[in-house]
């Protein structure tokens, strides 16, 4: 398990500053989420960090500089990250899915024909996501919840030690909340949890610790009792009281 080190570090877009020196230390075992209003910086934080975003300042996952990486180095050092929309391909089956993420060149023949035996790492993977059940079935026709754990198990056969989940519970129903949530504690033991979030009921229950950005920098930060009481986060969500996230925090 790895720390995640984020310092100074700065994204500008044509001369706007979407993220304006983030400090940022996330421990090895953590479950971090990252809150805060619409533009407040999250993804761009989390594209800079996978390389998708240029930006300076420095950001060191397991002690290696990860700034100046292309995107599948950052990747193959253990940086994983799950997308907003499902990046998982629809008309191939959940095994099949996770083969192709663990890199298995058997051809195409092999790879969509159904198989007796499951690779070690991906019955593993298979569980850990609760869909061992559903490992033939394609992955368009699962619900959405489902789709989002699929996602989090390519990244386990990928060996992604560090975790950036962008709004995984986005549109799931309470139950797939509730056991997404488990998942998340599950990972924690093994993996460093990141995890970018507007649902406020989800946070309270599930989050070990939370950083509150606003603005493209980092405004509060501790356990969720310590954020809920900071004066400045309660300030920033009333500041917002029309939108339904500053409903959701009643911070
Ligand atoms: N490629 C880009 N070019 C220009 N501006 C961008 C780009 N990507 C993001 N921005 C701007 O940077 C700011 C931060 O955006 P970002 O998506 O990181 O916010 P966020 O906190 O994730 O918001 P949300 O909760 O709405 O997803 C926003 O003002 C956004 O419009």
């Amino acid at each position: 398990m790895s720390e995640l080190v984020v310092k100074d570090l700065k994204v500008v877009f044509d001369g706007f500053v979407a993220v304006g020196g983030v400090d940022l230390t996330v421990p090895a075992g953590d479950v971090r989420f990252v809150i805060g209003p619409n533009g407040a910086g999250k993804t761009t934080l989390i594209d800079a960090i996978t390389g998708l975003a240029r930006a300076t300042g420095s950001v060191t996952f397991d002690g290696q500089e990860l700034l100046g990486r292309k995107v599948h180095k950052i990747a193959r050092l253990g940086v994983g990250r799950t997308f907003q929309n499902s990046t998982v391909f629809e008309e191939l089956t959940v095994l099949q899915n996770l083969d192709i993420a663990a890199g298995w060149s058997r051809g195409p023949f092999t790879m969509l024909r159904r198989r007796s035996s499951v690779p070690p790492a991906v019955q593993h993977a298979l569980e850990t996501i609760r869909l061992t059940e559903v490992r033939d079935q394609l992955a368009g026709t699962l619900p959405h919840g489902q789709k989002q754990w699929l996602e989090i198990g390519m990244l386990l056969v990928q060996n992604a030690r560090l975790f950036l989940l962008d709004e995984p519970v986005a549109g799931m129903s309470h139950e797939e909340r509730d056991a997404t949530g488990e998942l998340l504690g599950e990972l924690s033991k093994n993996h460093t949890v990141v995890v970018i979030e507007h649902d406020m009921d989800f946070l309270r229950r599930f989050a070990r610790t939370v950083t509150v950005m606003h603005a493209g920098r980092v405004l509060s930060e501790g356990t969720v009792a310590e954020v809920q009481a900071d004066p400045r986060v309660q300030e920033v969500y009333l500041g917002h009281s029309a939108s339904q996230e500053a409903h959701d925090a009643s911070l």
